[in-house]
C-alpha cells in the first residue's frame, strides 16, 4: 500500500501548544526534548512526525490518552495550524492555502466524523444527512434520494423519519458516518468514532465498516485507543506516544518485528495468529518438499488452524490469489505461533 500514490504527506510535522513556541524550536534547533519543552512550559502534542498515506489506504493512528492522536489528525485536516513542517495534500502544501481555498478543500475532498456524533437534533435521520448537500446548494429531491442511499448502506433503512432521540448511541454514530459519507470524501477522518459504543454494537461497526472500505476507495485516518479495533481495522497503523510515532507498519509486522520496547509492550498480548498471514511465514518452496493443496497466502494463521493441526506435510505450500506457489509454510513453526509460542 506504501507504494500508491501519496494522497496526504507530513514531513517533520510539530505541534506544541504554548506561548511562543516557534521560538523554542528555532532555538533548540528543531528538536527539544520533552524535558526542554516542559521547562519552557510547553506542550509537544505532536512531535516531528513523518508519514506519507497512500490512496486508498486506512491508516489507524493508535496510543494511549494524551498521545497525540487527535492533534495529529487535526494538523493534517488543518483545522488547527502546525508549529512547525509540512503538510502537502495531493501536492499541494495546505499550509500555503488560503481559509477560502482551505475550506473549499475540505467540503470537496475531506470528510470527518468524530466521536460527538453532533447530529442536529430537531432535523429528522434523513435531513441530517442530506444536511451536508444542502450546504453544497443540492437541490432537495436530490440530495434525500443520496441520503436515502447513504442510509441503506450504514444499515439504517427504514429510520429516516426518525429523530436523532429516537436512535441508540450506535444507530446515531451510524447517522454520521452516513452525513460523512454523502459526500462521497476522498480523504476521510475518524476520530474513534465507535469509542462511545458498547462493545458488541462496537464490533458490529467495525464489520460494517470494513463492508464500506470494501465498496468505497477513498483514504481513510482513523483514531482509535483500542488496538484490537486497530488490528481488525488497518492497512498500516502508526503508534504514537508523547506525540511522536514510535512505529508505523503493517498490523503485521508492528506484531511480528516491534520497532521500540514500547510497541513490543503494546503487541505483547495479542494473539499473533489473528493478524499473522501464511504469506509472512512463507520461506523459498524449493528444497523443503512441500506439495498438494496449497494454502491462501492472505489467510491468518487463524483461519488456517483447523488444517495446520490436522495436516501431517511438514511444509505446505502457500499461493497468491492467482493460484502461484510463492513459498512454503512451516507447520511446526505455524502450529508454535498457534500456540503462543514466541515467533
Ligand atoms: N488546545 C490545547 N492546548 C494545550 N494543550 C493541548 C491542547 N490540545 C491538546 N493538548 C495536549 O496535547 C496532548 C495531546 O492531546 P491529544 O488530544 O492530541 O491526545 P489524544 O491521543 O488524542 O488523546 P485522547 O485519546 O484522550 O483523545 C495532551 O497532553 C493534551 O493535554
Amino acid at each position: 500500500m506504501n507504494e500508491a500514490e501519496p494522497v496526504i504527506a507530513c514531513r517533520n510535522l510539530w505541534k506544541v501548544f504554548g506561548d511562543r513556541p516557534d521560538r523554542i524550536l528555532s532555538r533548540l534547533n528543531c528538536n527539544p526534548s520533552a524535558e526542554e519543552l516542559r521547562q519552557s512550559g510547553l506542550i509537544a502534542a505532536v512531535r516531528d512526525v513523518s508519514l506519507t498515506i497512500g490512496r486508498g489506504e486506512m491508516l489507524v493512528v493508535m496510543g494511549l490518552s494524551g498521545s497525540g492522536k487527535s492533534t495529529l489528525v487535526r494538523c493534517l485536516s488543518r483545522l488547527i495550524d502546525v508549529t512547525s513542517g509540512a503538510i502537502i495534500v495531493e501536492g499541494r502544501d495546505i499550509g500555503a492555502m488560503t481559509e477560502t481555498e482551505l475550506i473549499d478543500l475540505r467540503r470537496r475532498k475531506m470528510g470527518m466524523v468524530f466521536q460527538s456524533f453532533g447530529l442536529l437534533p430537531h432535523r429528522t435521520v434523513v435531513d441530517n444527512v442530506a444536511f451536508p448537500l444542502e450546504m453544497r446548494g443540492q437541490d432537495r429531491s436530490t440530495r434525500i434520494a443520496r441520503a436515502m442511499e447513504m442510509l441503506e448502506l450504514v444499515g439504517l433503512k427504514g429510520r429516516e423519519s426518525y429523530f436523532p432521540r429516537e436512535l441508540s448511541g450506535g444507530q446515531q454514530q451510524r447517522v454520521g458516518i452516513a452525513r460523512s459519507l454523502a459526500v462521497e470524501p476522498e480523504i476521510w477522518f475518524l476520530d474513534e468514532p465507535f469509542s462511545a459504543l458498547d462493545p458488541l454494537i462496537r464490533r458490529e461497526m467495525q464489520d460494517e465498516f470494513l463492508r464500506l472500505k470494501g465498496m468505497l476507495s477513498n483514504t481513510i485516518v482513523f483514531i482509535t485507543h483500542d488496538f484490537d479495533e486497530a488490528l481488525r481495522l488497518a492497512d498500516r497503523i502508526a503508534i504514537m506516544k508523547d506525540g511522536a510515532v514510535e512505529q508505523c507498519d503493517t498490523p503485521e509486522r508492528i506484531v511480528m518485528s516491534p520497532a521500540t520496547e514500547y510497541v513490543a509492550k503494546f503487541t505483547s498480548a495479542v494473539d499473533r495468529s489473528r493478524v499473522v498471514r501464511a504469506a509472512a511465514l512463507a520461506i523459498p518452496a524449493e528444497g523443503t518438499g512441500a506439495e498438494g493443496q496449497p494454502v491462501a497466502a492472505g489467510q491468518t494463521l487463524r483461519d488456517l488452524a483447523r488444517l495446520i493441526v490436522s495436516d501431517s506435510r511438514a511444509f505446505i505450500p502457500v499461493a497468491d490469489a492467482q493460484g502461484h506457489v510463492i513459498g512454503a509454510l512451516d507447520r511446526q513453526r505455524a502450529v508454535d505461533l498457534l500456540l503462543g509460542e514466541p515467533a
